[in-house]
């Protein structure tokens, strides 16, 4: 069995996500209340909101950083009760190691599962080409630019074939073409996955660009899902605007 490649995705499937009735909150403070969403095996889930609605929050409950208050959240079946292999996440400041290489870096979270050094060198070798960067494998984050330190945490959340990918703002930092690189990008490395994203933006456009839905969340909670595939671009645009 090896873990680069096709086959480790054989047989696997995106995971699915679950919020029923769920609140959350930070000691006095409710920020989210009776939130339902369903997220699909598989599919691009975008989430959008205004700036403190919550959109990290609901991200941190699906990767299992932050308990419920009420109601459920499940992935798959089971309840979420913490953070799984099965979960990768991206941020938005990189949360790279500073004194590991970008390839040390990469091979981390099959270092965590006591990988062999072989496949994890193989597997690392392979990600670290479908992003960029074979030139800067042994490079120190210090040395690289926003973009590419990006590259490195898309690489390392998907070298082992995690089941899904939740990402804070990943590109929220980057400059606009840097920006329109990694999305392309993005999008490519995610034709060959079949790991459930769900990806948290201030960005309208990078929601339409990337999304197969689209979460708005209000002031307490998810106030709509749209669908982004097949309909006009500006109508729906300005719909998401106007929930915002
Ligand atoms: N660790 C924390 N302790 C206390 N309050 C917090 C904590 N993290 C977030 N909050 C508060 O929870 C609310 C929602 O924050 P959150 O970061 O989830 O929003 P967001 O939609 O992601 O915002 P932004 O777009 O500005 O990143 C905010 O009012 C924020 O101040």
């Amino acid at each position: 069995m090896t873990l680069t490649g096709q086959r480790v995705e054989a047989g696997r499937t995106g995971l699915s996500f679950r919020l029923d009735g769920a609140g959350f909150g930070y000691g006095n403070t409710t920020v989210l209340r009776d939130v339902a969403l369903d997220v699909a095996p598989g599919e691009v889930m975008v989430v959008v909101g205004a700036s403190g609605s919550g959109k990290s929050t609901l991200l941190r409950a699906l990767a299992g950083l932050l308990a419920a208050r009420e109601g459920r959240v499940l992935a798959g079946e089971e309840p979420v009760t913490g953070p799984g292999a099965e979960r990768a996440m991206v941020f938005q400041d990189d949360g790279l190691l500073p004194w590991r290489t970008v390839r040390r870096n990469v091979e981390l979270p099959l270092a965590i599962r006591k990988v062999s050094r072989r496949e994890r060198a193989l597997a690392a070798t392979e990600w670290i080409e479908r992003v960029g960067l074979t030139e800067a494998a042994e490079r120190l984050p210090r040395e690289l630019s926003g973009g590419m330190r990006q590259r490195v945490q898309l690489a390392r959340a998907l070298v082992g074939a995690p089941r899904a990918v939740l990402m804070d703002e990943p590109f929220g930092a980057l400059d606009a073409q840097t920006r329109a690189d990694m999305q392309r990008l993005l999008l490519d490395v995610l034709r060959d996955t079949s790991a459930t994203v769900v990806f948290v933006t201030h960005d309208v456009d990078e929601a339409l660009l990337l999304a197969d839905r689209v979460a708005v969340l209000g002031r307490t909670g998810v106030k709509t899902v749209l669908e982004t595939r097949g309909g006009p671009r500006e109508a729906l645009r300005e719909r998401i605007l106007k929930e915002l």
